[in-house]
């Protein structure tokens, strides 16, 4: 039989388990440039369908630049893809917030004009939040909150080819300028600090293969199987 001391021991370390899972839960997503990751929370969210589930992306965080760096920008020898281009403690630190069920004002950036957008988007507290980002698993503090992370992973020549594509479409690139900066920046950065983040999923992460051809749906839906579950636990119906 059980001590009293051993009986409230448990109940203190259920308590602690308790408030510790409470509150939004957060799923961090990462993974190489048009790899996937948009696409994949978004896929979630529908199949989540709750208006309290939101995605926060990363490409909201990249920093003012000083004139110095506009200039290499406007010449393209600016390095978009390493971790000193990102405002990863205003992320964090707006994670942190988000976490703890308070509304918050996320930023905004313009990948045509390359700088932060004069307006902000409040956002109310939210149930699920899905943080998705070439390295939204860079930043240990944020490894650390995530109460499920996910790598999605796609050859090197699968993510060039969905850039060129999106890139002309979406963010007004030029197939010329998208390759060299592939070549120069995006696959070098995605070997020095992206690929390495597929090592910080640990027993409980998922890793998504999504190759031409590969289907995003069977992983969204059993993780948002899972998801359901958790926050039925967690008291919060979805
Ligand atoms: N499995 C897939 N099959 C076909 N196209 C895909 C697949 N996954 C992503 N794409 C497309 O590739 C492009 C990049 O995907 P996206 O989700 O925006 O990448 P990321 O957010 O990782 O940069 C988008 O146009 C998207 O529709
Ligand atoms: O002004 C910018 C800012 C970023 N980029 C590129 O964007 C990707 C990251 O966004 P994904 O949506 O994950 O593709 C990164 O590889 C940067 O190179 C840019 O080109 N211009």
């Amino acid at each position: 039989m059980q001590s009293s001391a051993a009986v409230a021991d448990a109940a203190i370390a259920a308590t602690t388990v308790t408030a510790a899972k409470s509150g939004p839960f957060l799923i961090v997503v990462c993974g190489g440039s048009a790899s996937g990751k948009t696409m994949f929370a978004h896929l979630l969210k529908t199949r989540l369908n709750s208006e309290r589930v939101f995605i926060l992306s990363m490409d909201h965080f990249y920093r003012n630049f000083t004139e110095e760096e506009k200039k290499e920008i406007l010449k393209e020898e600016f390095n978009f893809d390493s971790p000193d281009a990102l405002d990863i403690d205003c992320a964090h630190d707006l994670i942190v917030k988000m976490k703890s069920g308070e509304a918050v004002n996320v930023p905004s950036y313009s990948f045509t004009k390359h700088a932060r957008e004069a307006h902000t988007t409040l956002v109310p507290s939210m149930d699920i939040i899905i943080f998705e980002g070439i390295l939204s698993l860079h930043d240990d503090r944020i490894v650390d909150m995530a109460d499920k992370k996910v790598f999605v992973s796609a050859d090197e020549d699968t993510r060039l080819n969905r850039r060129l594509t999106r890139d002309a479409r979406e963010r007004g690139r030029t197939e010329e300028s998208t390759r060299a900066q592939h070549e120069k920046f995006v696959e070098p950065a995605y070997r020095a600090y992206i690929a390495p983040c597929a090592n910080k999923l640990g027993t409980n992460g998922l890793l998504v293969e999504n190759n031409e051809g590969q289907n995003l749906e069977p992983h969204v839906e059993s993780l948002a199987k899972e998801i359901r579950e958790e926050m039925k636990w967690r008291g919060v119906s979805l």
